[in-house]
């Protein structure tokens, strides 16, 4: 039977768009020595696989019956995190407006998630197996994909400072309107949380930081202190 390390550490890291959970997860898993994993660069990468190929992303039983074809792989060094589809590099594809505007319809259909959430516990499990451990974030981690994670987050934000966080990265390319941004972010998160499977939710024993008024030094501070006294308590 497969055993965990004795001391691997388990993180879950869910919130809505913008709340700083990639930044923060990177950083924390730098700092900590562990794995990292982007759950939302999957579900980016299969949309695009579906785009890439003519599939109708608004017709839930075509993306169904394509779901299993894609092979998705994650590289989970903080440093420099990867992601492939059928062995092309998807890092820069997966982050267009079309993409975006997309993948809340893509990651709502139930046989994507079936595929998608088995991949995510296949690669924490090795995490826990072979490393530390891994900090994995997303929308469903706590709830659904990780129910035993040693520690669970939920960050918060207001829509206010969440569209400007990411007004200030467009910021000289495409000059986005901040009303629109936030227009998209709570667009985008009312239908993550209304999905029928596996919804944007805090599970009940996740610890939530609203990070409106942080710095994401902060947040990172905040939450490596977290990883560190749930560690300290294990020994
Ligand atoms: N506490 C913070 N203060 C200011 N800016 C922040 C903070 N946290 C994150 N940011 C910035 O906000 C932007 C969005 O952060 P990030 O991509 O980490 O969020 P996210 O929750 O992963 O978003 P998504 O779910 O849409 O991928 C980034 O430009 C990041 O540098
Ligand atoms: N656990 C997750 C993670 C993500 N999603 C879906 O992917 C979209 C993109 O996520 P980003 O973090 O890259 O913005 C997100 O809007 C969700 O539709 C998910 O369903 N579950």
């Amino acid at each position: 039977m497969e055993t965990a390390a004795p001391s691997a550490v388990i993180v879950a890291i869910d919130g809505p768009s913008g709340t700083g959970k990639s930044s923060t997860s990177k950083a924390v898993a730098a700092k900590l020595g562990l794995r990292y994993l982007d759950t939302g660069a999957q579900y980016r990468a299969i949309t695009w696989w579906m785009i890439s190929n003519g599939v109708d992303t608004d017709d839930a039983q075509a993306v169904a019956v394509a779901a299993g074809k894609p092979s998705i792989v994650s590289g989970t060094d903080p440093a420099a995190p990867t992601i492939t589809v059928d062995g092309l590099d998807a890092a820069g594809p997966i982050r267009t407006q079309e993409v975006t505007s997309r993948v809340s319809a893509v990651s709502a259909v139930p046989e994507v998630r079936t595929l998608i959430t088995e991949l995510q516990r296949a690669i924490a499990a090795e995490a826990a197996r072979d490393a530390d451990g891994i900090v994995v974030e997303g929308r469903d981690i706590g709830t659904t994909v990780l129910p035993d994670a040693d520690l669970k987050i939920f960050l918060t934000a207001s829509a206010e400072a969440r569209a400007a966080r990411r007004s200030g990265e467009l910021r000289g390319k495409e000059a986005a309107d901040l009303a629109a941004t936030k227009a998209a972010l709570i667009r985008r998160d009312a239908a993550d949380s209304g999905r029928k499977t596996s919804p944007l939710a805090k599970a009940g024993d996740a610890v939530e930081v609203d990070t409106t008024e942080l710095t994401l030094d902060q947040v990172i501070e905040c939450v490596v202190t977290l990883v560190e006294e749930k560690r300290a308590g294990r020994k």
